[in-house]
């Protein structure tokens, strides 16, 4: 297949290029960049040296929809909003790992992202694309809206217990800590080395943009949901998130009966792996793959339940996730470029 990437030489984009290489479907990949026009990736990435050689083309529409058939946006919030729907009238197929798709209500992607929402019949085209949770309607989708990493995290972890409506929602709360590759490559205040070294902070308290798209999602699962609350961190590391979710237990629950939801719930999904009782997941145990790890308990003394999950935010947050879509939407196996060990240690 025919693939394009926007945005390649961001971080989303280049662990595209890094997964898409052991992809036994992908044999042609084309890169477009709005700044390098005409320079190799490998100039912009040396790590990429004599595995990719392609040289950064313009982003122009009738271009791109001649030379592929599926093309991924890598781009930062308000690129998928434009060109999202040309490139879908040429009869391409896309994937945006932006949040410009993703929230249904465009009152409420103005309010959060504070800029002009996309379409509202682009945004209705689009299948959120939570792998294990959207199957069907992904594999007929023209056009996925990625989850968000943090999104990815919680809703994977929540999701047994929400879709049961085990849990009183205005109890949740979702506590999350990420490596510093979630801000992307340009270089910022906030994540530079000095910044972040022996460093940790709590950062957009109450204001942060998954917000509305966790409770979006969690809704559609349980319309009680009134708001969670989402407390994101920044912690002195590349890749990487781990969220620990608190939340009540509506009714009396033992260890053992949320254990077999989780085993139940998970049991064919490979990318979603649960620890055994007492052993919770850590970041490194999923570094560079496409899984999710989660640890769950409850605490039968106050009925509190704790679920720890990680993922890489770069690939089940970003490229892995997208990968796996690409998979669902051709009618290939999920696993298909992602079945790799972790990196560990
Ligand atoms: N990093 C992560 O962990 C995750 C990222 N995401 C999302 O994925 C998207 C990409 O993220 P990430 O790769 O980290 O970001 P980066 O900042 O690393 O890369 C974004 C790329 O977009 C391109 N770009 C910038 N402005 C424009 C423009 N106006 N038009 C077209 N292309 C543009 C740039 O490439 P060039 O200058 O060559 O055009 C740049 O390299 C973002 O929306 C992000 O929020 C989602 C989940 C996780
Ligand atoms: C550490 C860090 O800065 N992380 C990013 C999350 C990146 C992301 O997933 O953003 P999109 O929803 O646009 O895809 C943030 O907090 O904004």
């Amino acid at each position: 297949m025919k693939i394009g990437i926007v945005g390649a030489t961001g971080y989303g984009g280049s662990d595209l290029l890094r997964l898409l290489h052991q992809h036994p479907k992908v044999s042609d990949i084309t890169l477009y960049s709005s700044s390098q026009e005409g320079v190799h990736i490998h100039e912009s990435y040396p790590h990429l040296t004599n595995i990719y050689e392609q040289v950064l083309q313009p982003i122009d529409i009738d271009k791109i929809s001649q030379q592929v058939e599926t093309v991924f946006l890598a781009t930062p919030p308000g690129v998928s909003a434009e060109i999202t729907e040309p490139l879908a009238n040429k009869g391409l197929k896309v994937i945006d790992l932006s949040g410009d798709l993703r929230i249904t209500d465009r009152g409420v992607y103005q309010n959060w992202y504070k800029r002009k929402a996309a379409n509202q019949s682009i945004i209705d085209e689009a299948v959120y694309g939570l792998s294990e949770w959207n199957r069907e309607k992904i594999a007929k989708a023209s056009i996925i809206a990625n989850p968000g990493c943090y999104p990815t995290a919680t809703l994977l972890a929540l999701a047994p217990l929400v879709k049961k409506r085990l849990i009183d929602l205005d109890t949740v709360i979702i506590d999350a800590k990420s490596g510093t590759s979630g801000a992307g490559r340009s270089p910022s205040e906030m994540t530079h080395y000095s910044e972040m070294n022996e460093n940790f902070k709590a950062y957009q308290i109450n204001q942060h943009k998954h917000t509305p798209e966790i409770e979006q999602e969690l809704r559609q699962w349980d319309d009680d949901l009134p708001y969670v609350t989402f407390q994101p961190h920044l912690v002195p590391m590349v890749r990487g998130i781990m969220t620990t979710i608190y939340a009540k237990a509506k009714e009396t629950m033992t260890e053992e009966f949320l254990r077999n939801l989780y085993k139940d719930t998970y049991a064919n999904d490979h990318f979603v792996r649960l620890r055994p009782n007492g052993m919770y997941p850590s970041t490194k145990e999923v570094f560079g793959s496409n899984y999710c790890d989660i640890g769950i308990t409850i605490d039968e003394r106050t009925q509190r339940i704790t679920i720890v999950s990680v993922i890489d935010n770069v690939v089940k947050g970003a490229s892995g996730q997208a990968i796996q879509n690409l998979n669902i939407m051709n009618g290939w196996s999920e696993q298909e470029g992602l079945a790799f060990t972790p990196v560990y240690p």
